[in-house]
């Protein structure tokens, strides 16, 4: 079953800096919301305060209508949040097969056909399954983390820049995954490379400074539009 998900009027604060300014919006179920933003603008920040990660100052996360703002992380994950953090955080010590087997033991899926679709998804993890974390390339690693975070068979993932730094071939392999994603489960994605988002995603939200400045449809969002939020 999707999500019902949304954010209500989210403040945070680092210290006197205001980060975050009344940040609210709703993801449709199975659809993909893009937040965009240039560097600084908060993406990062409001992805910790959904998962649980730090507290916001004030407002509100709704999980299925329920308020999930005191939540830990793990209850977050256990009621089918998932959330693959900028930079990746796989272990790499671990081989790959490691690394996937240790998240569907933790939920419950080792050796279900939820882990099997997660691997199948990524061709690529089956072929590196022995090898550790640290040996895979920047986009295997991050085609790692999404598989790792699909083991616990999520209602809304949570993406943060799945595309920085990452190979043209292999950005195009994880917009693929993403879209068949969609309609069984919600996306929250983070990203500053605008095409990927406009291929990706259903709806859009545009913050500026800790702000949401601009919101839509993807079909009534011009390219040019967007870019003007987001070139530097
Ligand atoms: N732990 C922290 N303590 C103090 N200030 C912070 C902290 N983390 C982030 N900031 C500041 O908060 C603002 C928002 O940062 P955040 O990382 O959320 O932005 P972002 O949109 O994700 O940017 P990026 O794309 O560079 O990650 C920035 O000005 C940043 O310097």
């Amino acid at each position: 079953m999707n999500m019902r998900f949304g954010i209500e009027a989210l403040d945070q604060h680092y210290g006197s800096a205001q980060v975050l300014r009344q940040v609210g919006f709703e993801i449709a179920p199975g659809e993909c919301l893009a937040v965009l933003g240039r560097n600084g603008a908060g993406k990062s920040t409001l992805l910790k305060c959904i998962m649980g990660l730090i507290a916001p100052s004030a407002g509100r996360v709704m999980l299925d209508e329920v308020d999930a703002t005191t939540w830990s992380p793990n209850r977050r994950s256990r009621a089918g949040l998932a959330y693959v953090p900028q930079g990746r955080e796989i272990f790499s010590e671990l081989t790959v097969g490691e690394n996937i087997e240790a998240a569907a033991r933790a939920h419950g899926s080792f050796g279900t056909p939820v882990m099997e679709e997660a691997i199948s998804l990524f061709p690529v993890l089956r072929e590196m399954w022995k090898r550790q974390g640290a040996a895979l390339s920047g986009g295997q690693q991050q085609q790692l983390a999404i598989a790792r975070a699909l083991v616990t068979q999520p209602r809304l993932l949570i993406l943060d820049e799945p595309t920085e730094g990452i190979q043209p071939n292999i950005v195009a392999a994880i917009g693929e995954v993403l879209r068949s994603l969609k309609g069984r489960m919600s996306i929250l994605l983070v990203e500053q490379y605008l095409d990927f988002a406009i291929e990706t995603a259903d709806a859009f939200v545009v913050l500026s400074r800790g702000s949401i400045v601009e919101t839509g449809r993807a079909a009534a969002m011009s390219r040019e539009n967007l870019t003007r939020f987001i070139a530097v």
